[in-house]
């Protein structure tokens, strides 16, 4: 912009939104140890955690912890306050999802929502607590949030795509991470994986984890300092060799 431009260019001339919100759908895999006989794989959850709105607009209703931005931050630094303010969630995996600007979709006016979804570990959620302007807290299965609950303004909109994202990186990313500690079993990992993408088999997960070449390198094997691989039987009555994630993210293709 030339400097005689910059002078007269006045930006109060062109309508701007009447505010900029982020909002964060949160997911966490709840986990539940089971009381059997045997040994088996504790039952996992999947839940998206909402917030009972205490005002107008949609007061009453169940909607995604966000609220708006301020000038001085960027979105996804409101983002993360909001969340940490709403629920007492302070980090996980917070990722971009979209922009939500149908018009009339706030009655307060022009008001261009943001959201995130948020990948956090059950633990993080014990210190969680409702600020002032949320009500309670909650968390919800996804046939609950999507099928049972009256949400707020287009909430049901944003849970809907970011639950259809989750499910995409599931089978295409190694976000199953954020939801396994650090050493676990391929039972574990291909119930996790199950829990998100309740559609998914695949009968020779094991085989193919360790072997397909493309996949190769995602996963390896838990040693001891002597180099011995490192097993567990929390989950079964046979030892079950651990593994971790290494760093490489594999660029995967529908095509081959
Ligand atoms: O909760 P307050 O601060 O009232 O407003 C923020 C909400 O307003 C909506 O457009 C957004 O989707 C966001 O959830």
């Amino acid at each position: 912009m030339s400097e005689n431009v910059e002078q007269t260019y006045n930006a109060k001339k062109y309508r701007t939104p009447d505010g900029v919100p982020a909002d964060i759908v949160m997911f966490t895999l709840t986990k539940r140890e089971r009381k059997t006989v045997t040994k088996t794989l504790p039952l996992r959850e999947l839940k998206v955690m909402l917030i009972r709105r205490k005002k107008w607009p949609c007061a009453g209703m169940w909607a995604l912890p966000g609220g708006f931005c301020q000038e001085d931050e960027s979105i996804y630094d409101a983002a993360t306050r909001e969340l940490k303010e709403e629920t007492g969630v302070d980090g996980g995996h917070l990722e971009y999802l979209g922009v939500y600007s149908t018009p009339g979709r706030d009655p307060r006016g022009w008001i261009i929502s943001h959201a995130f979804f948020a990948l956090v570990e059950e633990w993080m959620l014990e210190q969680r607590q409702a600020s002032d302007d949320a009500g309670e807290v909650g968390l919800f299965t996804l046939q609950e949030a999507l099928e049972e609950l009256e949400l707020a303004f287009d909430h049901r909109d944003i849970i809907k795509d970011a639950y259809l994202r989750i499910q995409q990186q599931m089978l295409q990313t190694t976000i199953a991470r954020q939801f396994l500690p650090r050493h676990f079993t391929l039972s574990e990992l291909y119930q996790v994986i199950q829990t998100v993408v309740p559609e998914f088999k695949e009968p020779n997960f094991i085989r193919k984890i360790t072997s397909t070449r493309s996949r190769q390198g995602i996963l390896k094997e838990v040693r001891d300092e002597a180099g011995n691989p490192v097993s567990s039987n929390q989950y079964s009555q046979r030892p079950a060799q651990l593994y971790m994630f290494t760093d490489h993210e594999p660029l995967l293709s529908i095509y081959t």
